[in-house]
């Protein structure tokens, strides 16, 4: 740790992601000077996840005293590693979006008499009412979607008012179908929190708020007034709005506001300064989305255990496929984000299958050694699909559905090509919607753990005929968080916020599109367009995995 000694002042950014607890350390100059993982499955075994969850049918979840856990190992580490803990100014952090805690009335106190001499695990085991938590992937709640839409006007109605229609992962359908499932555990929860204000509790001792950019994603969020819609309330808690409003909080508009300092359990255990902030912590897009300073023609895309694309946007643009977003921390503006289940796991499946090669060699020589086919087109939908709403796995021939391509090895670049051809056809109808974009995608800024995969990344820039850049780190969520919490430092020193130059510089190009494959993509996306409104239809009929 002597690179750090010289160093006056460390901010730290978490990322309580869908496989691992991530974090990043920055200085003063937005350099990373620090990371650390800890990976749920293979670093705490005896919870029995498979890949950060445990899956039931479409319910998915994640023992919430797993990531309870989890956070004394990685601050362990850092310890054994003798970390200046004592540099640190400011936490901030992020969590996969949507996930749900429900603490208990007992919450309030364990929290607040934490005792550094004992593990967190042990101290916070009742403190749950729900032992386990509902994250991103579950996708069980298709009633309570139809009967919210059907309730509060229709789907457009719903994505005017909170930035999206009804999805299964977001937060108010989970509420909604506890509620009705087992109202008991409703009324033992004295708070609902989202894996990004849990951690941001267990930092404080004492409830964080819901900010409001990772509150964008409950279907419950008035994302014009910034505040809980009461409409949507009522119907997530079977009528029971006030209690709900009692369990959410005030969301929280100043994704900058110091909340409090660090609980004493940290400051005895670990040696954090008594005077280390914390603040809001906010989803792993939006910090994502702070990690770069995206202009008009840059678009992020994750390749993370989600795929997800970001756009800046500077007012709001729901559309019935993407999702609208408050900004976490520029009040008046949002952004928008489209998301993938099929992301890394499915790339990973098709890899077992044809590849039967964890290192992703044998599945970068295919990619190198095969060219685009025009008359090949799969669909991958190993889950339950956000968008298009679709599972199961599709092949087609020159437009026939046909069991296997003529040479397997091509379902390598088949699933690649296609879950960035899907990217391709909504990102240009999202930039046609919007007035103010109408310039072509210059630049996409890649990031997530597929996205230091070079040959993965070269047929992104083909897709899109774009320049494909990425920045210094591995995590650009927990970076998001850790340059949150410096402008938050920045802040408080009443020191111009803007024009921080913290990223330019620490991009760099990592492919350049070939036009000729350009081409080729181009001539199929109408045909893909075609193809996959007969897979969703399909896929509403029959099982194809
Ligand atoms: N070289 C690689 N090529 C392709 N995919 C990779 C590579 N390295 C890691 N991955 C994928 O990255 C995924 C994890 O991405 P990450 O962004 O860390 O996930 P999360 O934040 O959701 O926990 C893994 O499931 C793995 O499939
Ligand atoms: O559901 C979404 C966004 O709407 C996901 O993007 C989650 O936020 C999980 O992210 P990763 O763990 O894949 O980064």
């Amino acid at each position: 740790m002597s690179k750090l000694d010289n160093l006056p002042n460390l901010y730290i950014g978490f990322d309580l992601s869908t496989q691992q607890l991530k974090l990043t350390v920055i200085e003063d100059t937005y350099q990373i000077v620090f990371e650390e993982t800890v990976h749920f499955d293979k670093e705490l075994p005896h919870y029995g996840t498979l890949n950060g969850v445990i899956s039931n049918g479409e319910t998915v979840a994640c023992p919430t005293l797993l990531w309870v856990e989890s956070l004394d190992i990685l601050l362990q580490k850092l310890k054994t590693k003798k970390f200046p803990f004592h540099k640190v100014r400011i936490i901030s952090g992020a969590g996969q979006q949507h996930g749900s805690i429900y603490w208990s009335h007992n919450a309030p106190f364990l929290l607040s008499s934490l005792d550094h001499s004992k593990p967190l695990v042990d101290q916070l085991k009742n403190a749950f009412s729900v032992q386990q938590s509902p994250t991103w992937q579950d996708s069980s709640t298709s009633e309570q979607c139809r009967e919210l839409e059907k309730l509060i006007g229709g789907a457009e109605v719903l994505a005017n008012l909170t930035g999206s229609k009804a999805y299964e992962r977001f937060t108010g359908n989970q509420i909604a179908k506890l509620c009705k499932a087992n109202p008991n555990a409703f009324s033992q929860t004295s708070r609902i929190s989202l894996v990004s204000s849990f951690l941001a509790t267990l930092f404080l001792g004492h409830y964080a708020p819901i900010d409001i950019s990772d509150g964008s994603g409950m279907n419950l969020l008035n994302i014009h007034t910034k505040q809980w819609e009461d409409k949507l309330l009522n119907i997530c808690s079977c009528g029971a709005e006030g209690k709900l409003k009692e369990k959410l909080d005030e969301p929280e508009i100043d994704g900058l506001k110091i909340l409090g300092n660090v609980h004493e359990y940290f400051v005895k255990k670990y040696g954090f300064s008594e005077d280390c902030k914390i603040i809001p912590f906010t989803g792993d897009n939006p910090a994502t989305l702070i990690s770069f300073n995206i202009k008009p023609g840059n678009i992020v895309i994750s390749l993370g255990t989600s795929d997800t694309v970001l756009l800046y946007t500077s007012k709001p643009c729901p559309t019935s496929e993407s999702h609208t977003l408050c900004h976490p921390i520029i009040p008046a503006s949002y952004f928008s984000m489209l998301c993938y289940k099929n992301g890394s796991l499915t790339r990973e499946h098709i890899r077992d299958i044809y590849t039967k090669d964890v290192t992703w060699e044998r599945f970068n020589n295919v990619l190198n050694s095969s060219k685009p086919i025009k008359s090949q087109i799969g669909f991958y939908f190993l889950f339950q699909e956000i968008v298009p709403f679709a599972k199961g796995i599709y092949k087609f021939d020159s437009n026939k559905l046909v069991k296997e391509f003529v040479d397997e090895n091509y379902n390598v670049r088949a699933v690649i090509e296609s879950q960035f051809l899907s990217m391709k056809l909504r990102i240009d109808k999202l930039l046609k919607d919007d007035d103010e974009k109408k310039e072509k995608i210059q630049r996409i800024i890649v990031v997530g753990g597929a996205s230091k995969n070079d040959q993965i990344v070269k047929i992104l820039a083909d897709v899109f005929g774009a320049q494909v850049w990425r920045n210094q780190g591995e995590n650009s969520a927990s970076m998001g968080a850790a340059i949150k919490a410096r402008t938050a430092f920045l802040k408080r020193e009443c020191k111009s916020i803007i024009n921080s130059n913290y990223n330019e510089e620490n991009f760099s190009l990592v492919a350049e599109p070939d036009f000729e494959n350009t081409k080729i993509y181009d001539s199929m996306i109408e045909n893909y367009q075609e193809l996959e409104k007969l897979v969703i239809q399909l896929s509403s009929t029959e099982k194809y995995i």
